[in-house]
């Protein structure tokens, strides 16, 4: 199986606090995770980090066949014409229309203008838009923003797409339609990860990869590929990782297969 992403001792910390504390997991293509963990527990640090809007601190990363251990700021576009996102903040574009924020992901790739009109309606239709094609976002409630935001990143037909709580904000009629959604890019090939809080979305998807952060660790994995450490974070170098020097080898000296 091709593999689509590699996590080895990754841990990153703002100031003092660590957010994630030696993370090892490894996905193959076609893989749906679900990211779980209570508040604060690391997940979109996590998420960042697979993005490449933070930068790796310790550890090592490759999403896509890309090293971001070792991405120049002229690369981040090429990982994002294979990676996607939505955030728990939407980042959608208030004044332009719902028409604009999905089509601008195609826009940049300078697809022809039919093209791009027929992936946008076809996905505006899949997230039942259709009536607010017009609308200036910011006249949108939170639900149907969101639905904006996993719109423009799924119209680009990414290899993986990484989604925050994307159905934080919809009812449950809506919210299984958009896991629906997430499920049928799912059975194209598209690697989902896919953090949230609930319980329910967990328990209906039993047979899905499940990787739970609890203060910013792995405590629980239902598959081989994903480490968990069991250690005390008194134990500096098993909780946080040990050190990546820029050949790829660790501060033990050992070179990362
Ligand atoms: N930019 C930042 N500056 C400082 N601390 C941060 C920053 N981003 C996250 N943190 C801290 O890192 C920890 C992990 O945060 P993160 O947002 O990854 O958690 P989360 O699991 O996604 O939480 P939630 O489910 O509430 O979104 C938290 O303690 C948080 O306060």
């Amino acid at each position: 199986m091709e593999s689509m992403l590699k996590v080895h001792h990754l841990s990153h910390n703002f100031g003092s606090h660590w957010a994630l504390k030696n993370c090892s997991f490894e996905l193959e293509k076609g893989d749906f995770l679900f990211l779980s963990g209570p508040s604060g527990a690391g997940k979109t640090t996590l998420l960042r980090l697979l993005y490449a809007s933070l930068p790796v601190q310790r550890g090592s990363v490759e999403v896509a066949g890309f090293n971001l251990n070792k991405l120049k700021p002229r690369q981040v576009p090429l990982l994002r014409r294979q990676v996607s996102v939505v955030f728990q903040d939407f980042k959608i574009l208030p004044h332009r229309s719902v028409y604009q924020n999905i089509a601008i992901a195609l826009e940049v790739r300078c697809l022809p203008a039919q093209h791009i009109d027929r992936r946008v309606r076809a996905v505006v239709r899949g997230l039942g838009l259709e009536n607010r094609i017009d609308t200036p976002c910011g006249e949108l409630s939170g639900g149907e923003q969101q639905r904006v935001a996993v719109a423009r990143s799924i119209v680009v037909n990414p290899q993986i797409l990484l989604a925050d709580e994307p159905t934080g904000n919809l009812d449950p009629e809506l919210s299984m339609r958009m896991m629906d959604i997430f499920k049928q890019f799912h059975s194209y090939g598209t690697t989902v990860v896919l953090a949230t809080h609930s319980r329910d979305l967990l328990a209906r998807h039993p047979k899905a990869k499940l990787l739970r952060l609890d203060d910013g660790k792995i405590t629980e994995a239902n598959w081989p590929g994903a480490i968990i450490e069991n250690c005390t974070d008194d134990d500096d170098t098993c909780a946080i990782g040990p050190l990546t020097m820029p050949d790829g080898r660790t501060a033990h000296g050992r070179r990362r297969r």
